[in-house]
């Protein structure tokens, strides 16, 4: 049986001066799953992220329900809402800037942040460590010796990427998060992604420019355009059966997967 995880209902968010900037948002999201949020710039994705996160202005209206698991995140304090950030909530951002202190190496700081959230020894987190670094295809033992500042962005965000990972949060959002990468990094990061969504069945919300990732990866798709989500689908109903104008205009740019050949028809688009 599936196990809800997250619940988004109805959310809506206004800025103070009554700029709607999300609209009746309902998304679920069960154990296990990867759900991918599409849609164009400024349409309110990191928005709805950030609800689920507790990172929103505070002076920002917000009404509707965000259940994870039976808690309202919407009643929480904001110091209840934090403590779930890490090994129940995990987050990897585009923006990883400001993940690490610069002059504390970068073993010491993850050992210290596994250590934060878990019991564990220093050597049983040094060694989680130097696995999630494998896992995203570092070179574990240099990148642990080093300092942030010797490192290139594209490290320093696979670093983060790795950390979030070790703490084994049962829901990760990843916000654009391969965007900086080179595709075969990238494909590194999606995979190691997918291993630990397998081993630990924690939820994904990906959210992503790329259709072509979302289409790959994904179990559901949920598409936004102004603040609202105009469809949501399987990626091959999204694909092939999709209703809406702006859908139709994103799955055009899709170009064909390897092997396929693809149609525009009168009945919509077809795979061959
Ligand atoms: N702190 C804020 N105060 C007011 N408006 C905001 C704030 N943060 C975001 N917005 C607005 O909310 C809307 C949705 O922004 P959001 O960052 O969720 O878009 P997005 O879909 O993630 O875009 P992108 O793909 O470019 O990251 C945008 O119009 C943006 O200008």
């Amino acid at each position: 049986m599936k196990e809800r995880l997250l619940s988004i209902q109805n959310l809506s968010i206004k800025t103070k001066d009554e700029q709607l900037l999300l609209k009746d948002i309902n998304l679920e999201l069960n154990q296990g799953e990867m759900v991918a949020l599409i849609g164009e710039s400024g349409s309110g994705k990191s928005i709805t992220a950030r609800t689920v996160q507790g990172l929103l202005d505070s002076t920002m209206v917000v009404t509707g329900h965000v259940f994870y698991e039976d808690m309202n995140l919407l009643s929480l304090d904001k110091r209840n809402h934090h403590r779930l950030l890490g090994s129940e909530i995990g987050s990897i951002f585009q923006d990883y800037r400001g993940s690490f202190t610069p002059f504390i190496k970068v073993g010491k700081q993850m050992v210290e942040a596994i250590r934060s959230h878990y019991s564990i020894s220093k050597k049983e987190a040094k060694e989680l460590s130097l696995h999630v670094l494998e896992e995203i295809q570092l070179d574990s033992n240099r990148i642990f010796q080093s300092y942030p500042f010797q490192l290139s962005g594209g490290q320093v965000q696979r670093v983060a990427i790795g950390l979030a990972l070790a703490l084994k949060p049962k829901l990760l959002i990843c916000d654009e998060i391969t965007t900086a990468l080179d595709v075969m990094t990238a494909e590194a990061v999606l995979d190691a992604i997918e291993k630990v969504r397998k081993e630990t069945r924690c939820a994904v919300l990906f959210i992503t420019h790329d259709l072509v990732q979302a289409y790959k990866r994904s179990d559901h798709i949920f598409v936004m355009q102004k603040g609202r989500i105009v469809e949501e689908g399987t990626p091959e109903q999204i694909r092939c059966e999709h209703q809406h104008p702006y859908t139709k205009e994103l799955c055009s740019c899709l170009l064909s997967l390897p092997g396929e050949r693809y149609l525009h028809t009168h009945q919509g688009v077809r795979t061959v």
